[in-house]
């Protein structure tokens, strides 16, 4: 499958298990794979039949900053739920760490695969 990428995006968001965490904005670092057939686009050289990944990028920022959870989890699965959706890309795989809470660590974070199947009914 073709796949459109968004490589080490810089995003603050609310999120943690912590209070502190719950008042802070933290740093996170967002990584996507995005699964689009790339043939009609190339076909035709018209944008609006690619995915187009500044309009993820926004989209990504926007649920940063109006949404606020505990895990990377579900922050993970809400995010793929909504890109999926709205952008109606058939598979994802999305990659989210956190880069100031283990100072030892350069990153600590998650990775998931979602498809459309996964949220089909919800
Ligand atoms: N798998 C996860 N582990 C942890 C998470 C998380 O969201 N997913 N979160 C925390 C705390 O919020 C962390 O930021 C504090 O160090 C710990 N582990």
């Amino acid at each position: 499958m073709d796949k459109v990428f968004i490589q080490d995006l810089n995003v603050e968001t609310l999120i943690g298990l912590y209070p502190w965490e719950q008042q802070v904005k933290q740093p996170m670092v967002i990584n996507l794979e995005l699964g689009w057939d790339m043939r009609k686009a190339a076909a035709t050289g018209d944008l609006q039949y690619t995915l187009n990944y500044a309009e993820v990028v926004e989209r990504v920022h926007r649920f940063c900053r109006e949404h606020q959870h505990i895990l990377l989890e579900s922050f993970s699965d809400d995010l793929a739920r909504i890109l999926i959706q709205q952008f109606n890309v058939p598979w994802l795989k999305l990659a989210v760490g956190k880069t100031t809470t283990i100072t030892a660590a350069r990153q600590v974070g998650i990775e998931i695969e979602r498809s459309a199947g996964d949220y089909a009914s919800k």
